[in-house]
């Protein structure tokens, strides 16, 4: 019964997901043209302007507060050996994000974006007054033997993602972030069976795999997608299947962010799993997508391609978290700064462009 009940919030919510707002944009479009630059000179960034118009359906949109959601959660995949590092890691970080001292902290607190820390899914007991518990499972079950998840709980985790977002008050711009050793191995099944490519090519050495390992991290995940079989076709029986807590509950974040009219900057190829899931869900939740930067993970260029996003950066970054969308979130608000500020030649007495002849 409740397992109706989440499934049916999650269709109400991608019922409500709408298209961005056309007039805004061309509002915006013309707006960028008569600023004092030669036209298109700003290139990314009007377009990001344009698109932030047509999420809020104003031609001059803004940003005044930030968070990013980082969602943390732990898998049963990683007793195969597929991490460079022990699951008590995952714990171990979410105290460190408690306390301020990861690279995620530091990056928000330079973006000035609040940072908010959900154990939707570790394996050990956490208690901290900052921490939103959210505990769906202690982890995933071990993909390679059976389902990581039941259908129960990837719907509940996804509907943790949705009253995470829908908490955000007053929020403008939101970037996913993750925390879980073993959430490679997730989102390379994810990708591999949605996109329908080898494996091979979707699966990177996460925290740092040496050659042997990485060999060994693909057969684990070939034998998950044997022993599952998930449906190409069916992103939740995929999602259930191969994937996590906490890439369900940034599947949940998007497609609400989607419905809320907030625009979405994700981060690596976790929160980029979950993007690709939400996409495949509601292909309009796309629009409301900013990718942040391109990670070293190879399936991530592969669903950046699939989405058609291209992304802010490409810094070499490989750690997740949130850390490539929150770095992008300078550049997003410089695009908004510029869009918002500047005067426009009449306004500022500058010479436009002389008019083509007209023929
Ligand atoms: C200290 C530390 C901090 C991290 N912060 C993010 N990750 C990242 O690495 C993990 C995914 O890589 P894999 O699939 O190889 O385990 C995730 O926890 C991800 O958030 C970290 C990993 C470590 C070790
Ligand atoms: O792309 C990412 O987000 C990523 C890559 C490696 C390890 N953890 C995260």
């Amino acid at each position: 019964m409740e397992k109706q009940a989440d499934r049916q919030r999650i269709n109400d919510l991608i019922a409500r997901i709408e298209p961005l707002d056309v007039e805004a944009m061309e509002q915006a479009r013309q707006r960028q043209e008569n600023l004092t630059k030669p036209a298109g000179s700003l290139g990314r960034l009007e377009k990001l302007a344009i698109q932030i118009a047509g999420i809020q359906r104003r031609a001059l949109p803004g940003i005044e507060q930030k968070v990013v959601i980082v969602m943390a959660g732990d898998h049963g995949v990683t007793v195969e050996g597929v991490s460079a590092y022990p699951s008590e890691v995952t714990p171990q970080m979410v105290q460190n994000f408690l306390h301020g001292g990861a690279a995620i902290n530091a990056l928000a607190r330079q973006a000035n974006a609040r940072v908010v820390i959900v154990d939707i899914g570790v394996a050990s007991e956490l208690h901290h007054p900052d921490l939103v518990s959210r505990k769906v499972a202690p982890g995933t079950a071990n993909m390679a033997q059976g389902a990581a998840m039941t259908e129960a709980q990837m719907l509940t985790a996804i509907n943790v993602g949705i009253d995470i977002l829908q908490a955000q008050q007053g929020v403008q711009l939101v970037a996913t972030g993750d925390m879980g050793i073993g959430n490679t191995t997730a989102s390379s099944a994810i990708t591999a069976d949605l996109l329908q490519l080898p494996v091979s090519q979707v699966t990177g050495r996460g925290t740092g795999l040496n050659d042997a390992q990485l060999d060994h991290k693909i057969v684990v995940i070939e034998r998950a997608l044997a022993i599952n079989q998930p449906e190409p076709q069916n992103p939740l029986d995929v999602l259930m299947k191969v994937g996590g807590l906490e890439i369900a509950g940034l599947v949940g974040v998007i497609l609400a962010a989607a419905a809320e009219r907030i625009a979405v900057v994700i981060d690596g190829f976790i929160s980029g799993a979950a993007a690709l899931v939400a996409a495949r869900l509601c292909p309009a939740a796309c629009q409301y997508l900013i990718a942040g930067h391109t990670s070293v993970e190879q399936g991530h260029g592969h669903i950046l391609r699939a989405l058609e996003l291209a992304p802010l950066l490409n810094l070499g970054l490989r750690l997740g978290e949130g850390t490539g969308a929150v770095l992008a979130m300078h550049l997003i608000e410089g695009a908004l700064h510029t869009h918002n500020e500047m005067l426009t030649f009449a306004e500022a007495g500058v010479s436009n462009r002389e008019e083509e002849e007209k023929n």
